[in-house]
């Protein structure tokens, strides 16, 4: 199945945490299972905190792009559209909270977790974790608000 950031249109796929068009981003894919949207990422060595650990930023720009994606690929399903179709449906963070439970060894592959707790009109409430060893290491909840038509025209007016 294809992950949702593959599905975003070329002007709006430069984010640093998910924009496939960003050489120098995260390239984070989210790939929605019809209850729940997983990404895998492995951190760099230089995305250290303290040696043998991950820097939280990393973690937390994890949590908000693949809550972003999440939310992406929840509201294209709930809407019974194809994702990635026309008018976009493209959601901006409008609030993240992460809370670090324990440290993440840096090294292995981090399995990112993303669940629709709320989905209406606009905002999605989406809570994401991230596993890494079969232990969630991060907790935390997006609040993602579909970005309104005017800042997407914007973005996509061609000359
Ligand atoms: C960066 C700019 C590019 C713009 C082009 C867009 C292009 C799309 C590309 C996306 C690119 C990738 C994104 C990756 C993730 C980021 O990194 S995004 C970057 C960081 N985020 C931002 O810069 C967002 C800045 N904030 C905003 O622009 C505006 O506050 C927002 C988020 C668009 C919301 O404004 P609005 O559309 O006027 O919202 P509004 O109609 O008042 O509220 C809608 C609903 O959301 C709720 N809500 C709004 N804010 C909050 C909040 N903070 N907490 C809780 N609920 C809230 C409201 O209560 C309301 O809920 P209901 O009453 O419907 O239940």
């Amino acid at each position: 199945m294809n992950a949702i950031q593959d599905t975003y249109p070329d002007e709006l796929s430069h984010c640093y945490g998910c924009g496939r068009l960003n050489p120098d981003g995260l390239q984070i894919k989210s790939v929605w299972n019809g209850n729940e949207a997983i990404a895998r990422f492995t951190p760099r060595p230089y995305h250290t905190a303290v040696p043998g650990y991950v820097y939280g930023g990393l973690l937390a720009s994890l949590i908000d792009c693949h809550g972003t994606g999440t939310a992406a690929a929840a509201a294209y399903a709930a809407a019974g559209r194809e994702p990635g179709t026309a008018p976009y449906l493209r959601f901006l963070t409008a609030s993240l909270r992460v809370n670090f439970l324990k440290p993440t060894p840096l090294g292995p592959e981090l399995i990112i977790h993303g669940r629709v707790k709320e989905l209406a009109g606009r905002k999605v409430v989406v809570e994401a974790w991230i596993e890494v060893d079969g232990e969630t290491t991060v907790q935390g909840e997006v609040v993602a608000v579909q970005a309104p038509d005017h800042m997407l025209a914007n973005l996509l007016r061609r000359d």
